[in-house]
């Protein structure tokens, strides 16, 4: 109606730092899961609608890493590295951030919305509790859509990739992006002196929480339940 008040966002500074901006216009689309129509529901569907979810994003992500600025000035195997290496983090991250509206659910995708007891059905429990531990401690800082998407890039280019040839390279992309995050930190949180520090000490939870769910995969892989795209096993092993 006419006097329903629009909620009306806090009227944040233009973004004026250029790396960030790249990032905001760069957001893929989020995906919708896909599960099919005719199979009945089960825990069986969920993790096959979760795999082909999955499969789908390893995709967009190949996309979006070729915008993040820096990226491409690396030779082709190293963003092939950092990415074989990275991608759980980032991917991670986009769950963590879908997640953050709600209390004790995993949003993998604005139709795909899972509770614990559900999670645990399928045999995901403690990806849950991983993933919804991190969620936590990012809805405890305020985290907003500029800081994740620069953890993101961050997550990629720190992913600490063991065989990377241009090694100076991954150091000046990775210090385009912590330059960006202490420049918007510095304009938009000026209140804030150590909040770019404290996105920074989140890293290391971020990375312990990725490989807690490449533990999750492998069991589900070896229980042999789940048919896994090639794709997805190609960048699994490249974790293992
Ligand atoms: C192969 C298999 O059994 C599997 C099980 C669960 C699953 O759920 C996910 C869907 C999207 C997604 O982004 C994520 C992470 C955030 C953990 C990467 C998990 C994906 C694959």
């Amino acid at each position: 109606s006419l006097f329903t008040k629009t909620p009306y966002a806090h009227p944040s500074k233009p973004i004026r730092n250029k790396v960030i901006s790249q990032l905001l216009v760069s957001e893929p689309a989020p995906l919708r899961a896909a599960p099919e129509p005719a199979t009945p529901d089960s825990d069986l569907k969920t993790l096959l609608t979760l795999c082909d979810l999955l499969n789908r994003e390893l995709l967009v992500m190949i996309g979006w890493a070729k915008h993040i600025p820096g990226f491409t000035g690396l030779s082709l195997v190293d963003q092939m590295a950092l990415l074989q290496s990275g991608w759980m983090e980032t991917l991670v991250l986009n769950v963590v951030w879908r997640s953050q509206g709600s209390a004790d659910e995993l949003q993998f995708a604005e139709n795909l919305r899972l509770s614990e007891s559900q999670c645990r059905a399928a045999g995901l429990h403690d990806l849950y509790t991983a993933l919804r531990h991190l969620s936590s401690k990012y809805q405890q800082m305020g985290l907003n859509q500029e800081e994740v998407l620069t953890l993101k890039a961050m997550a990629l280019a720190n992913s600490d990739a063991e065989n990377v040839e241009g090694a100076e390279a991954v150091q000046r992309f990775q210090d385009g992006l912590h330059e960006a995050l202490q420049d918007y930190e510095s304009s938009q949180r000026p209140s804030e002196p150590h909040r770019a520090g404290r996105l920074l000490m989140t890293l290391p939870l971020l990375r312990q929480t990725a490989l807690r769910a490449v533990r999750c995969f492998s069991r589900l892989h070896t229980d042999g339940r789940v048919p896994m795209h090639k794709l997805f096993l190609e960048m699994l092993d490249a974790k293992i």
